[in-house]
């Protein structure tokens, strides 16, 4: 009996994260055991600055990764769109498991959709992501950042501090929260999801040979080939989850792939967006981004560049 320990932040998002991979796990093979270890992150720590300022890509994983490379656990569940493009040697994403809804979600305090809300409104989002799809859809919109877990951010919709918030349905739907049933889903050519969006990430070592076994079996092919041409498209933009990069990329039929990819300036006033078909996740990735690099998404992002 191998006893595995499982390294997550203390969010409870994070947690029901970890322990739904557990609890996929746990069935199928008798030689292993569970146990969560909390480990506290920099993007935990510092939860008054606007996440696109505090600089720095991945804020919520660094230490975990650290503590993959020295050996106090063993593997760990990310959100997949905290993840960096690339890797730290050693370490390798090992398992994608199925892909939960990738949209985002609008809440408004009275109930207005976001065609409704009126002028003047105050929109709460810490994404430049979603910043920009906002303004651009709805320019006469107001948007301010928000910090916070999940349930932070509805008690400030709900004592008025915005009159509406954006938030991933992904982890809406895992956390099991009421407000899902009054909420509207954002179709993607409102607000296109960030890259790996509703996906996790499993990450251990790549040496660990016997693990990796295990959790390949809760690997899901389709997602991991979607989100690895998204992932493509994020690494030849050179970005990281804080940049108003956005893409959501799906299968045709039994080979073919659909990567739609966007670059927009935060104002909204800049949207560049590109739909392309392959076969190969990483040539599509890196073909789309190229695409929005040779119409100008270089001088937009190069603002970003941390
Ligand atoms: N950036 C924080 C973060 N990372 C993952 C999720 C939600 C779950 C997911 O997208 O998989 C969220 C919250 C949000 O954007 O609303």
């Amino acid at each position: 009996m191998r006893t595995i320990l499982v390294g997550s932040r203390k969010s409870r998002l994070a947690l029901i994260q970890s322990r739904y991979v557990i609890g996929a796990l746990s069935g199928l093979s008798p030689d292993f055991d569970f146990q969560i270890r909390h480990i506290v992150t920099k993007g935990d720590r510092i939860l008054h600055v606007t996440l696109s300022k505090v600089g720095g890509k991945g804020l919520f994983v660094k230490e975990i990764e650290q503590a993959l490379l020295d050996g106090t656990i063993d593997f760990a569940v990310h959100s997949m769109k905290d993840m960096p493009a690339e890797l730290p040697d050693g370490l390798e994403i090992a398992s994608v498991p199925v892909r939960e809804d990738a949209r985002d979600m609008f809440f408004s305090r009275n109930g207005a959709s976001l065609e409704e809300l009126p002028s003047g409104a105050v929109v709460g989002t810490s994404s430049l992501r979603r910043a920009a799809q906002l303004l651009h859809f709805r320019p006469d919109l107001r948007v301010q950042s928000v910090r916070g877990n999940v349930d932070t951010r509805m008690a400030k919709l709900k004592n008025g501090e915005f009159d509406a918030i954006v938030l991933a349905a992904a982890g809406m739907k895992r956390m099991g929260l009421p407000e899902l049933k009054t909420a509207e889903y954002l179709p993607f050519g409102v607000s296109l999801p960030a890259v790996g969006q509703g996906a996790l990430a499993i990450e251990c070592r790549s040496g660990d040979a016997e693990l990796k076994a295990l959790l390949k079996k809760i690997n899901d092919e389709e997602t991991a080939v979607t989100v690895r041409a998204e992932r493509a498209f994020l690494k030849k933009l050179n970005g990281g989850c804080q940049v108003p990069i956005a893409a959501f990329c799906e299968c045709k039929g039994d080979t073919g792939l659909a990567l739609t990819g966007l670059v927009a300036s935060p104002d909204g006033a800049t949207v560049l967006k590109t739909r392309l078909e392959g076969t190969d996740p990483d040539v599509l990735g890196t073909q789309a981004a190229g695409e929005l690099l040779a119409r100008g998404a270089g001088k937009i992002l190069s603002e970003f560049s941390n």
